[in-house]
């Protein structure tokens, strides 16, 4: 059977594999032992699961493919110990994915696709446009090989490194299904958080599911027109439609909704541009995180003075607006978002 055509077996809950496991003539509760493996134990491949007959291990890799990544590549920060990791998938194709240290734990920013097709104009992961979504085994195995490698726990995932999780979204439901199960990594649900460009139906479908988890929307501008200049996205959701979907995710879950706004240096950083981001997003239990643009070689936006950054923030707080402003982990190190994966890629 051709690799394609097998059961990627990590992206099965547990109830999908029992019932995998009967098709292939065994017992229900080898599919408890076999789901221990792949996501407690986290199983690089069949042969690592000893209590398991040498006669099933060779059914189940008859039957089913077991999505194991690899480390491709680690840049390590001298700093403060963020790690950027290149990965490569099966079919040849490589993604990023980042582990940071904070007081809080440590948390792990994955992609959810290779490449993205929104365009955003400040972005690198969309300059070659998207090859496709990733399968949930392979957005876990991110995480479950930087566990490996670090020997460390991992309480914190954000969905923010390369693509759009939206356009890939059963892959990510099911993916935030296995992360967050209490038979697997049983990582809380409260510390999950998926970024999104703004897809509006699909940000009030997961308001629907009423998870836990934290919607982050990347904002970046405070009205249509500048946002449109920006993002590509805008011509297809308007701005009001985009902050009406964060209002809905907050009726239905009680969470409150973080808006990612990326400063850009005389594009979106005036004074203008604070007063109608105030007007815009006010009333909204929200938290604002300024990201001071990270400069890409194919385009020349520039980062706007520390000044201006703090200004903008102090603003929005005299407003009785939560602000922060993203301190930048693995400074060193760093490279915007996609940037490795380019470098590697040869661009
Ligand atoms: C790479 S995206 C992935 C998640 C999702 N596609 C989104 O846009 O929210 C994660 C965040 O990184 C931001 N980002 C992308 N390129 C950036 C850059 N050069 N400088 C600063 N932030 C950037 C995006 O705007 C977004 O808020
Ligand atoms: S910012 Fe997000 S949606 Fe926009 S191009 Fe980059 S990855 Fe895609």
């Amino acid at each position: 059977m051709d690799q394609k055509e097998k059961t990627d077996i990590r992206s099965l809950n547990l109830k999908e594999l029992t019932v995998f496991m009967e098709q292939l003539g065994e017992k229900a509760f080898r599919a408890k032992q076999i789901y221990q493996w792949l996501h407690v134990k986290q199983a690089a491949s069949f042969d690592e699961m000893t209590n398991i007959s040498k006669a099933l291990i060779e059914k189940l890799k008859e039957n089913s493919h077991l999505v194991s990544i690899k480390q491709e590549a680690v840049q390590i920060s001298k700093i403060d110990g963020t790690r950027k990791y290149l990965f490569l998938l099966d079919d040849g194709n490589v993604i990023e994915s980042v582990f940071m240290r904070y007081k809080h734990g440590n948390s792990v920013c994955i992609s959810s696709q290779v490449g993205c097709r929104m365009g955003c104009r400040f972005c690198a992961s969309t300059l070659d446009g998207l090859v496709r979504g990733l399968t949930p085994s392979e957005m876990l195995d991110q995480i479950y090989q930087i566990g490996r490698d670090t020997g460390e726990r991992v309480s914190n995932v954000v969905v923010m490194g390369t693509g759009e999780p939206m356009d890939n979204f059963d892959n990510l439901l099911k993916f935030i299904e296995l992360l967050t199960d209490e038979n697997g990594l049983n990582i809380s649900q409260r510390n999950v958080t998926v970024s999104t460009c703004g897809i509006v139906p699909r940000m009030r479908e997961l308001a629907d599911k009423k998870l836990q988890i934290t919607l982050a929307l990347s904002l970046h501008a405070s009205t249509q027109e500048k946002r449109l200049e920006l993002m590509p996205v805008a011509n297809k959701y308007e701005i009001h439609e985009v902050i009406d979907a964060c209002k809905y995710y907050f009726e239905q879950t009680g969470r409150r909704v973080t808006f990612e706004y990326s400063l850009v240096g005389g594009v979106n950083d005036t004074d203008e541009d604070v007063r109608n981001l105030c007007r815009l997003i006010k009333g909204i239990n929200c938290h604002v995180n300024l990201i001071p643009v990270n400069p890409i070689k194919e385009r020349d936006y520039v980062q706007p003075d520390v000044r201006v950054t703090t200004e903008f923030k102090n603003k929005l707080e005299k407003n009785g607006i939560n602000a922060t402003i993203r301190r930048e982990m693995g400074r060193d190190i760093d490279g915007a978002c996609g940037q490795l994966r380019k470098r590697y890629m040869g661009s």
